[in-house]
């Protein structure tokens, strides 16, 4: 299925000044700690901003929303931005990321009770957080296979799971199958959208039963994963 951009990107150019704050200090950020690449302004609305805007749409309304391996704040920034209605949590690994993450929070004067920032694991946090989240998503973190694995039991039965994908989309979910019944999730859908450039896509799994509890895998497993950090 194609995605219309035409709600999400009413929504980008209607919050364009807070984001294009947040996208100053994130350029700002990359010159202190590699957080997500550019340090051109220009380069980093064109590339990163409107491809994290194109799922605003999909959010669920008033929903809690967690952005797993947040980076510099993408896609959980501009979607805490463009979209008040929404909790978001912003999840990542690294502390020196989290903490120029928390900073930008604290700037743009997002209120701590809508937007958190966690420095943790998203596999140790998920054992303490299993299914109370509407929507996880992940952008630029890992595979759609084990990408699924990490995000489902983040998830409430009936709430969604989002990946950004690129062309390797469907080499990437190529006889899933028994692994999404497994997990606790329906077929994944393919949500293409047109920035012009390249293919790009949203793999968006609806979870229709719980995770089973050994999910997420035991973080010794884990490690020998290659996407773990
Ligand atoms: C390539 S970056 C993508 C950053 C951002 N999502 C973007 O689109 O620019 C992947 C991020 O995932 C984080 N990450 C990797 N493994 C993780 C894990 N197990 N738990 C939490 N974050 C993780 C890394 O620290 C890194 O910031």
């Amino acid at each position: 299925m194609e995605l219309d951009l035409t709600e999400p990107l009413n929504l980008l150019r209607r919050h364009e000044g807070e984001v294009r704050h947040f996208v100053a200090l994130l350029a700002t950020a990359n010159t202190r700690a590699r957080l997500t690449g550019p340090t051109d302004e220009l380069v980093l609305w064109e590339d990163h901003v409107v491809d994290c805007a194109a799922a605003l749409a999909l959010l669920p309304q008033g929903g809690q929303v967690i952005d797993v391996g947040t980076g510099g704040g993408l896609p959980g920034l501009v979607w805490a931005l463009c979209r008040p209605d929404v909790a978001v949590t912003l999840l990542d690994s690294v502390e020196r990321k989290c903490a120029l993450v928390g900073e930008m929070v604290q700037v743009l004067g997002l209120p701590p009770e809508r937007v958190q920032v966690v420095c943790e694991r998203s596999e140790t946090f998920a054992a303490r957080n299993r299914e109370v989240f509407d929507l996880a998503s992940a952008r630029a973190v890992c595979e759609a296979g084990v990408l699924a694995e990490v995000l489902s039991p983040l998830v409430r039965p009936g709430g969604h799971l989002l990946a950004f994908k690129g062309p390797r989309a469907e080499e990437e979910l190529e006889g899933g199958r028994e692994k999404w019944d497994r997990l606790g999730l329906g077929e994944p859908e393919r949500l293409g959208y047109d920035l012009g450039d390249k293919v790009r896509c949203f793999v968006r799994w609806e979870k229709i039963a719980p995770c089973p509890s050994k999910y997420p895998r035991r973080p010794g497993m884990a490690e020998k994963r290659p996407w773990y950090r």
